[in-house]
């Protein structure tokens, strides 16, 4: 007996496949792999791309392409010998409605014998939006636990960050490094004549000014309330007193106008510095930056007071 099917059997078959292709949510295409013209797309493609004519697979699927695409897949799907490799998954972007799609890619001989390339691709958009989200949300969380949220200056916790590697490098190559402590002058008066809003602003000027005057290798922070930090990489100390007495001069040689009034800002200063100093942390840099501030303050404030530490 010949259980080989009929004619007319195989065409029902087909008929019964291409039914279930056509139900399916999902883009599926075959494609020649030599000429790239489409022997099959199901009704998803149609819906979403329109009528193929005699369009090629680049033609029909992205935009603006003027020939095979640069990311198809077909070297992919084949080894050396031009024998199919299996199934290839990967993720993309469609040039044309901007939808992600998962697609499953696979070489595989076509009912004539030639070798064409079958795609599934399944619409992954809504997942991609929302690992995007979450990615967007991870950044800004981490930029936001780095920065400080008036000044949008590094903070406390991203200096000590940031900072940390600096001195390492620093101590390995040997070279100077400094810090540049300073603190507004007063500050309470600011706050209590003009108010605190008036205070946050003066702050965020005086933020502003600072970032305009030092270099893009140097780490600047608001590391309190009125207290900002300047971590000077390759700096030694007449350079970092230069750079604190352009910032003190800025400040005290003019007025902020904030909100329609003029406010006078003054600020003292404390600087550290070492070369070849090794054991040295960054806290204990800063803590002698701090103690020099103190000296500032109470020799009369609006000055700079420095500590070059020597080597042991
Ligand atoms: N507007 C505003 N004020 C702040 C902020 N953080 C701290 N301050 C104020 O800064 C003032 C600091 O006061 P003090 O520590 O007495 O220092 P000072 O008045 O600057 O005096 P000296 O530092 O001794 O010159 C306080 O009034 C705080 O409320 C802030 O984020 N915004």
């Amino acid at each position: 007996m010949n259980n080989t099917p009929d004619a007319s059997q195989e065409a029902t078959q087909g008929a019964a496949v291409v039914t279930v292709l056509n139900s399916l949510d999902a883009l599926i295409y075959v494609a020649d792999m030599s000429t790239y013209e489409l022997l099959f797309i199901n009704d998803y493609a149609r819906q979403k791309w329109g009528e193929p004519g005699n369009k090629r697979c680049w033609e029909y699927l992205q935009k603006d392409q003027q020939g095979p695409c640069t990311f198809c897949t077909n070297h992919k799907l084949l080894d050396e010998q031009q024998q199919p490799t299996g199934v290839y998954v990967w993720e993309f972007q469609n040039t044309q409605n901007k939808h992600w799609y998962q697609c499953r890619d696979e070489a595989i001989r076509w009912i004539d014998g030639r070798l064409v390339r079958i795609e599934i691709a399944t619409d992954i958009s809504d997942r991609k939006r929302m690992e995007q989200e979450l990615e967007a949300a991870r950044r800004e969380a981490e930029y936001l636990a780095g920065t400080d949220a008036l000044t949008r200056l590094n903070n406390r916790r991203a200096f000590f960050k940031l900072g940390e590697q600096v001195l390492k490098e620093a101590q390995r190559f040997g070279r100077p490094t400094s810090i540049i402590m300073f603190d507004l002058d007063h500050f309470k008066q600011i706050n209590d004549t003009w108010g605190h809003s008036a205070g946050d602003a003066v702050l965020q000027r005086v933020a502003t000014l600072a970032e305009a005057t030092i270099r893009n290798a140097d780490i600047l922070a608001r590391i309190g309330g009125e207290e900002f930090a300047i971590l000077l990489p390759q700096t030694d100390m007449p350079q970092a007193r230069i750079l604190a007495e352009r910032i003190r001069q800025t400040l005290d040689s003019d007025t902020l106008l904030i909100n329609g009034t003029d406010i006078h800002v003054q600020a003292s200063f404390g600087i550290s510095s070492c070369e070849h100093c090794d054991d040295l942390t960054l806290a204990g840099l800063l803590n002698i930056a701090d103690e020099q501030l103190y000296l500032s303050k109470q020799h009369g404030r609006n000055r700079i007071s420095v500590h070059q530490i020597s080597k042991p």
